[in-house]
């Protein structure tokens, strides 16, 4: 066959061939990683190739290299350390893996397969959190009389379903004062949750706990007493909908994180039984879906009048979709 071809496509033969005592820039290298990646047929070529590039010469972004490090030659230790990560990307491993770490909202994490990666969309369900949060704290029912006008409550919040820890470490990060439940079926996250909550040190104000919300026992979940919230961004894809998912999430990303059953609910259901014994009055779900869910969640809850909650609010999310629903609880448990 065409030998170029061939050595793109094996780029173990087309780095041979390169002169290793040549000058090579940061911008050089990202348009012939694209290259090699784009001729593989990997998808997001460009970023891909940046983000490692990036990564390597210690930057988030290659939009923030300054121009000496772009033209500066890369020495032989970075050229080799980013054909290695390179070539994970080229087995299709997601390029949060690859790097190891990746940022949500104002905090890096640790990332490690197959623990569920962080969605940009997700941001917003903390945003929620917090929106209800700061309202709580402003609103005169938490003051405790006229002795202590100022004092901010303490809110206790429930996670289920951590993975990398996102969610949990984003909301004890922007509210000082609360404390987090987070809690997983699987060790794999519950030791990623742990491992950032040390890394970011906030591990003094989280409680992480290996929990299968289908399984385990709701007094576990109380070593505060009852929660003021629960937050989840459950496994909610419809199980049909499984096989389209792109190859970098079927190889690398544990299906147990996502598959939410035939209609998406399994899990949710699961979450919406439990939280009346566990909330307390007045005290809030705020669950990730699928679009099709708030409908679908709306009538499960009419059909359960004995759980005593209602959606009280559907949010969308930046393509315009209903994805988040806020959940509130009626009556004392
Ligand atoms: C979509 S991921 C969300 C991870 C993280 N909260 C985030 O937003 O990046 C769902 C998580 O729920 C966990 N999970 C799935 N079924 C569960 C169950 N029955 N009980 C507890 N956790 C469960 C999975 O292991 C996975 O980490």
């Amino acid at each position: 066959g065409n030998p170029d071809t061939c050595c793109v496509l094996n780029p173990h033969r087309l780095l041979r061939r390169q002169n290793y005592s040549a000058k090579v820039t940061a911008t050089e290298l990202v348009s012939y990683w694209q290259g090699v990646f784009e001729a593989n047929g990997i998808p997001e070529a460009q970023e891909s190739s940046k983000y490692i590039v990036s990564y390597v010469l210690g930057a988030k972004t290659f939009h923030s290299l300054d121009a000496g490090s772009l033209s500066t030659p890369l020495t032989l230790e970075q050229r080799q350390q980013i054909q290695q990560l390179s070539m994970k990307r080229l087995q299709r491993m997601p390029v949060q893996y690859v790097l190891g770490e990746w940022d949500f909202r104002e905090l890096t994490l640790k990332m490690r397969p197959p623990v569920f990666i962080p969605r940009p969309e997700t941001e917003d369900l903390v945003s929620l959190v917090l929106e209800e949060e700061f309202q709580r704290s402003r609103s005169p029912a938490v003051n405790v009389g006229h002795q202590c006008p100022t004092v901010v409550p303490h809110p206790v919040i429930l996670e289920i379903g951590c993975g990398s820890g996102a969610i949990a470490l984003s909301l004890l990060n922007k509210l000082p004062t609360s404390r987090v439940i987070a809690v997983d079926k699987e060790e794999a996250a519950v030791n990623l949750t742990r491992e950032n909550a040390q890394r970011l040190q906030l591990q003094d104000r989280i409680r992480i706990l290996c929990y299968n919300v289908s399984s385990g026992s709701w007094e576990q979940l109380l070593p505060w007493g009852p929660v003021d919230t629960v937050v989840s961004n459950p496994p909610y894809v419809f199980h049909g909908d499984m096989a389209h998912l792109a190859e970098e999430i079927l190889s690398y990303e544990d299906l147990g994180a996502l598959d939410g059953g035939n209609d998406g609910m399994r899990v949710i259901k699961k979450i919406l039984a439990l939280a009346p014994r566990i909330l307390k009055d007045n005290g809030s779900v705020f669950l990730e879906v699928d679009p099709r869910h708030p409908e679908m969640v709306e009538n499960w809850l009419q059909s359960r009048p004995d759980l005593s909650l209602s959606v009280s609010a559907t949010h969308k999310d930046f393509f315009g979709k209903p994805r988040f629903l806020h959940i509130q609880n009626h009556k004392a448990r």
